[in-house]
């Protein structure tokens, strides 16, 4: 059976900018499901957003194999949402032409692609906002605007790139329970990379673990918390506090190698 997402032995080299080759992912072997919540934890800079851009198609894998949907990914492929930590909105447009304007480009009537993204507008709680400049929102504000924009589309696939890591505690959690009310039900996949392992643990099924770098998978983690979740009411539980010390036991020792990496690049 093909899988929504594989990658299979997937390796990524850079060119260093001094010469040299450097490793970002090595021989990176996962799937991903339709409907499936996965998310990506691993130190600072180990090449968990470049296993990212080999799904999105925005970089090619240099060994082994990308597949999405059962064919090798090749540029950007149909069906692919993206969120990343920096907003992706023109502050020149209103909240309503940035949400319609995916759509639009995706050739949908301009009435037709309105009446959507009012739709998706008032789904993340900003009805009344649709004439607003970005500069005009908060930083959460701007988030559901990002997220209604990436929604709209109805993508197969969202890939998330720590969408919620610039946000304060309360409104992170909030976005986090906001996320998991929207894509609930939808069949959507989505993998999400986050430095924060609190946060991977409360929306995911899975929870890969990657090795300092070059990126390796380490361990895959199912998550057996039920549904419907309430992030902040999850972490206090025994269950959430068993599965976190479990997973840390895993990651914790590749947090210390990067930071001994990190040491000795500096040194
Ligand atoms: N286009 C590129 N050219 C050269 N090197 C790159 C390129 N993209 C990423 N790298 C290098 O690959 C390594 C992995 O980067 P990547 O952004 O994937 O890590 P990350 O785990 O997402 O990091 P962070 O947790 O800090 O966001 C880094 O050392 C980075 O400098």
């Amino acid at each position: 059976m093909s899988h929504l997402v594989e990658l299979s032995h997937a390796t990524k080299r850079f060119v260093k900018a001094g010469g040299g080759i450097h490793v970002a992912a090595a021989d990176i072997t996962m799937t991903v499901d339709p409907g499936e919540f996965v998310a990506v934890v691993g130190p600072t800079g180990c090449g968990k957003s470049t296993t990212l851009s080999l799904v999105s198609g925005l970089e090619p894998p240099s060994g082994g194999a990308v597949r999405v949907n059962g064919a090798p990914v090749q540029g950007i492929p149909d069906g692919v949402g993206y969120m990343f930590q920096a907003d992706a909105m023109l502050p020149w447009r209103n909240v309503l032409a940035n949400v319609a304007a995916g759509p639009i480009w995706r050739g949908m009537a301009k009435a037709d692609a309105h009446a959507k993204a009012m739709d998706w507008i008032t789904r993340v709680g900003l009805s009344g906002f649709e004439k607003s400049y970005m500069h005009q929102l908060s930083g959460g504000m701007r988030k559901r605007v990002a997220l209604a924009q990436t929604l709209v589309t109805e993508p197969k696939i969202l890939l998330m790139d720590e969408p919620f890591s610039a946000l304060d505690v309360q409104t992170r959690a909030l976005m986090q329970n906001e996320l998991l009310d929207l894509w609930s039900g939808t069949g959507t996949a989505v993998i999400f990379v986050t430095h924060d392992l609190e946060e991977a643990i409360v929306l995911a099924d899975r929870v890969v673990v990657m090795t300092a770098s070059p990126a390796r998978i380490k361990d895959d983690f199912r998550i057996n918390l039920s549904r419907p979740r309430n992030v902040e009411e999850l972490r206090l539980t025994p269950e959430f506090i068993e599965t976190y010390s479990k997973i840390w036991q895993s990651l914790s020792s590749e947090v210390a190698t990067a930071r001994a990496q990190g040491a000795s690049r500096v040194a």
